[in-house]
């Protein structure tokens, strides 16, 4: 296991949502500067004059730092950390990008439709050597509830960790087992790392077989509405991302070794998992807007890059096709038009043997 050295950064982050100020009040807590960025330029404006307070598992107040832009987050970074919805990581990369420094790294968390490739292909070509880790997860799971709170409701065990080029993965396992402690272990390549994340598998049911409440802005439980059914539609789901995993020669665990590691669940059926979480937790409550990103960010960059996967491995994905189908019929939204990484990543003239090359 990779132990922490005590070395201390400075952490630039991305993003001012839940994730950000969790890892944000974490990262500071163990001793690292941390500057916080808000790419709307709004997100973070309180914590200029006001402590961050986490709540949840851990309750204490820290003071954090606030760039204004891009350039004065990246001047005052080690490491930078994006945490915000995967919709924003090809704008914000392309922010960042000119200010990027050979040397450092930038961990995205969680990645998903292959973003880290985006920048790190895009660094390559500006003659930048960065670093780009990815988790298919975050270390925290959180809930932003107001400016300068923050809830955290978890501290994930263990998380996977690979990055591009490939050659950097143990330095990328060290940097972060520094940064946030133990637990990470190093994820074969970035294809890996996006496929590991069964977020989209796991939230697409739930909000397409959840719409009327989301709509009507009900309280509902999140894993009590993970019902039998619901759950039976995720397996489907997940034996497909797995399928594709497969044809990439990946190997990655199911949904149900996912929610063991982050949640210490102990039960082996998905219902019943999502049971036992309902009667440990209650919670967190689903989605009540139908912008939501389980919709938004979930079906374009997690669903839709499934089957984008599938087509270029010539492996089938009838129900992920049923869920984005039907999240887009409901939403008057097409969902696979929504995802602004796949056409710069040329997935369209893809191969399986081109895209794992450019993973190396
Ligand atoms: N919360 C959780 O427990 C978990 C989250 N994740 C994943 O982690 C990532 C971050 O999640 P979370 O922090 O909860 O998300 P939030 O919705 O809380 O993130 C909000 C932040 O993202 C920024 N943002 C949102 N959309 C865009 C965009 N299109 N362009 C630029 N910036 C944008 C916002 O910008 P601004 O500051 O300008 O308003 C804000 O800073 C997501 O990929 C999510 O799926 C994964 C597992 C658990
Ligand atoms: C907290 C949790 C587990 C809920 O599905 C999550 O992954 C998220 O919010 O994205």
């Amino acid at each position: 296991m990779t132990e922490p050295t005590g070395r201390k950064y400075r952490v630039g982050i991305a993003g001012a949502g839940a994730i950000a100020l969790a890892s944000a009040a974490w990262l500071r807590r163990a001793g690292h500067g941390v500057t916080v960025w808000s790419p709307g330029g709004r997100g973070a404006d309180a914590l200029r004059t006001q402590p961050l307070e986490a709540g949840g598992i851990e309750s204490f107040s820290v003071s954090v730092d606030v760039a204004d832009d891009a350039a004065g987050l990246c001047a005052n970074s080690d490491v930078l950390l994006l945490a915000l919805p995967v919709n924003g990581h090809r704008q914000v990369m392309d922010a960042l990008l000119p200010f990027l420094r050979d040397g450092q790294t930038v961990i995205v968390s969680s990645m998903a439709s292959l973003s880290s490739l985006y920048l790190h292909e895009a660094a390559v070509r500006a003659g930048r050597r960065i670093t780009v880790a990815s988790f298919g997860t975050t270390v925290l799971t959180a809930r932003r509830e107001s400016g300068t709170q923050v809830k955290v409701m978890t501290r994930r065990k263990a998380v996977g960790v690979s990055a591009l080029p490939g050659t950097r993965v143990d330095e990328a396992v060290a940097l972060c087992t520094d940064l946030f402690g133990e637990g990470f272990s190093a994820q074969g390549n970035a294809l890996a790392s996006a496929l590991a994340n069964v977020n989209p598998q796991s939230h697409g049911p739930l909000a397409v077989f959840n719409w009327t409440r989301i709509e009507r802005a009900e309280n509902w439980p999140q894993y009590h509405c993970m019902t039998p059914g619901v759950s039976r539609a995720i397996e489907a789901l997940d034996a497909e991302r797995r399928a594709v995993a497969a044809a990439f020669g990946i190997e990655v665990g199911p949904i149900e070794a996912h929610f063991a590691r982050s949640f210490g669940t102990q039960s082996e059926k998905l219902a019943d998992i999502a049971a036992e979480l309902h009667a440990k937790r209650g919670g967190p409550p689903g989605p009540t807007q139908t912008d939501t990103r389980y919709v938004s960010e979930d079906m374009p960059y997690g669903l839709a890059f499934v089957e984008a996967l599938g087509a270029i491995a010539g492996v089938p994905t009838p129900a992920t096709r049923t869920i984005v189908d039907a999240a887009s019929l409901v939403n008057g939204i097409d969902y696979r038009c929504g995802n602004d990484l796949i056409d710069p990543l040329g997935l369209a003239n893809e191969t399986v043997a081109g895209l794992l090359a450019r993973l190396g």
